[in-house]
Order: C-alpha cells, then sequence, then structure tokens
C-alpha cells in the first residue's frame, strides 16, 4: 500500500529525475515497474497493488523475485490487522522461502504514525515465522524522501548475500 509513491520516490533519487508529482499518482491495480542502477547492478521494481482484490495476483511474482517489500500505511491503525495477515502468507509462503524482506513503516511525516517500536511489537508473534532469512523494518516517508536511500541500500546488500540462494539473472 502506498507503494507507487514510494517507487516514484526511487526512481527520482536513483535515477536523478523527477518522478511523478504525488497528485497524479493513482491508486495502482495493475503493476507499476521501475529501474535503478546501483554499482553495476541493475535493481528491477515490481509495485503491486495493495487492495484486498489484487493480493492473490502477489504470489505470481514470488518465483521470479530477489526481495519483498511490504510498504505498510503506518497511520491506518484501523488495517494493521489486515496487513498482518497479507505479511503472514508472503512469508509462509514455500516459494518466498530464505528471501529478503523489507518492511516499511511509510509516513512516518504524519505526527500519529505508528512507529517502528509499535510496529515491531504488533507483528512480533508472526515474525517467529519468517524463518532463516534477512528482515527488518525501517521508517520512511515516501513523500518527504527521508529513509528512502537507507532502505535500499539495506535492500541491496541483502540481495548481494542471497544470491547463492536466489542468483541475479544475467542479461
Ligand atoms: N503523508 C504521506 N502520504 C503518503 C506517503 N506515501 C504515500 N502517501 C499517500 O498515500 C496515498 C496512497 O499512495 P499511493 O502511492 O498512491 O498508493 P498505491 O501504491 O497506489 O496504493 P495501493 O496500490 O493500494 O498499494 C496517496 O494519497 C499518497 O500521496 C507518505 O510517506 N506520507
Ligand atoms: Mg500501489
Amino acid at each position: 500500500m502506498n507503494s507507487k509513491t514510494l517507487l516514484e520516490r526511487i526512481k527520482s533519487i536513483f535515477n536523478g529525475v523527477v518522478g511523478l508529482s504525488p497528485d497524479k499518482i493513482t491508486q495502482t491495480v495493475g503493476l507499476n515497474i521501475g529501474k535503478i542502477d546501483l554499482s553495476r547492478a541493475r535493481l528491477n521494481f515490481w509495485d503491486l497493488g495493495g487492495q484486498a482484490e489484487l493480493r492473490s495476483l502477489w504470489e505470481k511474482y514470488y518465483a521470479e523475485c530477489h526481495a519483498i517489500v511490504f510498504v505498510l500505511d503506518s497511520t491506518d491503525k484501523e488495517r494493521i490487522e489486515e496487513c498482518k495477515q497479507a505479511f503472514e502468507r508472503i512469508i509462509t509462503s514455500d516459494m518466498t522461502e530464505g528471501i529478503p524482506i523489507l518492511m516499511l513503516a511509510n509516513k512516518q511525516d504524519v505526527p500519529d504514525s505508528l512507529k517502528v517500536e509499535e510496529i515491531k511489537e504488533i507483528f512480533n508473534k508472526i515474525s517467529l515465522r519468517l524463518g532463516a532469512r534477512d528482515s527488518r523494518v525501517l521508517a520512511i516517508s515516501a513523500l518527504e524522501g527521508d529513509g528512502v536511500r537507507e532502505a535500499i541500500d539495506w535492500l541491496f546488500i541483502r540481495l548481494k548475500r542471497n544470491q547463492p540462494n536466489r542468483p541475479p539473472i544475467f542479461k
């Protein structure tokens, strides 16, 4: 959820181009794609819609992805339970085994948003099912860009570390 804004932010930080302005961003129904080049590697992003009806599509990407970024709307306390279930389904799928998972606590610019520590607490029990993989919860604001570079840096290190398990695709 709210991952389109994040993808535009990632592109503007790493590609040096101005992304879509927030008012041009509409809810994701299909797939938004984006790519960035980082020290001789190309990272391809597939931004999937977060709405409940679209979640069954996520698993079609599991076999080919090298990492998963789960973007959480930290202001939406009412739907946190729903997010827990969606997250649990991802991490318990055989096809995501061992894959690094980064959870982003987005919208940290909003004063009353859930903080990383609170989110960790909420996802505490589920995280026992993460198995042997790299995972992390990081605070970001896709809107303002805070924490986005650090998030991608974390991701890149873990992608490299997980190469023996899921090798990159050479093109
Ligand atoms: N305050 C604030 N608003 C944000 C942030 N990121 C996204 N939003 C807003 O949240 C709303 C949804 O964001 P989108 O990026 O359009 O979400 P989306 O990826 O299309 O949503 P799904 O497809 O349902 O996952 C928009 O109004 C964004 O401007 C943020 O970091 N801070
Ligand atoms: Mg989206």
